[in-house]
C-alpha cells in the first residue's frame, strides 16, 4: 500500500493540533510512538537474532521516542542500552531516564565500544525538526553508525537526512541507508530516497485530523501498532 507524505511544517502543526485541540499530552503521543518503534524492532530483529540493542537518542522528541522504545524493548526481553550524548531539558526526558534506570538499562558513554558489541541499533537521534548540517557531536556519531556493520532502524527519518530533500550530498550521512525505517503518523518527504523495509507507526490519528492534513489512515490490523508499507522500484511511496 502507499501513503501520502507530510512535510515537517505540517507534521509539527499536526502534533500541536493533537495536543491543543485533540486533548492529547506529549507523554501519551510519545508512549504510543515509542511502543510502535519497539514493535517494529521485534518484527525486523526478533529476540533470536540477538538481544543487545543500542538506542541512540538525540536531544528532542525523536530521542524521547527512543527512550520509550528502550523501556518496551526491556519488557519484551531484549537487553537495550542507551547512548544519550546530549540530554534535552524537558523534564519528561528525565522521567523517562529514571524509568530506564529502574529497569537497570545502561546509559553508555563509550559509543565506539558499545557499537562493536551490539546486535542492532535504533537511530532516534533526529526526526522532523532536524535541519542544516550536523552539529557536534552528532557528525562523528553518524559517521560511526554508517561505517559500522550493524542493522539500523531509523525513527521517523534517517538522522542527518534533510526531511524534504533526503541524504546530504557529502560528509556524515551521505552513505547512511538504514536497513529499516519507521515513519510516525505519516511518511516524511525524504522517504522517496529510502530503500529498505518501511513501517508506519504512531496509531493515534483520527479520520478528522487525517482529512485536515490530506493524509491516509493506515489500515492497522488487530492489536498491531505498526504496518509495513511498501516503497516501489523507483523509491516512490
Ligand atoms: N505525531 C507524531 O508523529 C509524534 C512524533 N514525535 C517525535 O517527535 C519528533 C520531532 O521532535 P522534535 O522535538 O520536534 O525534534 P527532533 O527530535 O527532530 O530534533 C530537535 C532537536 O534536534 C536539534 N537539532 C536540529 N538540527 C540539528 C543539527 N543540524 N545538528 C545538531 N542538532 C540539531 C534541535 O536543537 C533540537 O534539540 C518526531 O520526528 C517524532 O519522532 C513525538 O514523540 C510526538 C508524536
Ligand atoms: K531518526
Amino acid at each position: 500500500m502507499s501513503l501520502k507524505a507530510i512535510s515537517s511544517k505540517d507534521a509539527a502543526a499536526l502534533d500541536k493540533d493533537l495536543m491543543e485541540v485533540g486533548g492529547w499530552s506529549l507523554d501519551q503521543l510519545m508512549e504510543l510512538a515509542g511502543l510502535s518503534v519497539a514493535q517494529a524492532v521485534w518484527k525486523v530483529h526478533p529476540l533470536s537474532a540477538g538481544k543487545n540493542i543500542l538506542v541512540v537518542c538525540g536531544p528532542g522528541n525523536n530521542g524521547g521516542d527512543g527512550l520509550v522504545a528502550a523501556r518496551h524493548l526491556a519488557h519484551f526481553g531484549y537487553k537495550p542500552s542507551v547512548y544519550y550524548p546530549k540530554q534535552g531539558k524537558n523534564e519528561l526526558y528525565q522521567r523517562l531516564r529514571i524509568q530506564l534506570e529502574n529497569l537497570s538499562v545502561q546509559f553508555i558513554t563509550d559509543f565506539p565500544t558499545a557499537l562493536q558489541g551490539t546486535d542492532f541499533l535504533v537511530d532516534s537521534i533526529f526526526g522532523f525538526s532536524f535541519g542544516g548540517p550536523l552539529r557536534d557531536p552528532f557528525g562523528e556519531i553518524v559517521s560511526q553508525i554508517e561505517s559500522a556493520n550493524v542493522p539500523v532502524l531509523s525513527v521517523d527519518a534517517p538522522s542527518s537526512w534533510d526531511i524534504q530533500s533526503g541524504p546530504p550530498k557529502e560528509g556524515p550521512g551521505a552513505r547512511f541507508m538504514p536497513s529499516s525505517l519507521i515513519s510516525l503518523t505519516a511518511p516524511k518527504p525524504c522517504v522517496q530516497f529510502y530503500k529498505g523495509r518501511h513501517f508506519i507507526g504512531g496509531r493515534f490519528l483520527t479520520k478528522g485530523i487525517a482529512d485536515r492534513y490530506g493524509l491516509d489512515l493506515p489500515a492497522y490490523e488487530g492489536v498491531e501498532q505498526v504496518l509495513e508499507v511498501g516503497v516501489d522500484a523507483e523509491g516512490k511511496l
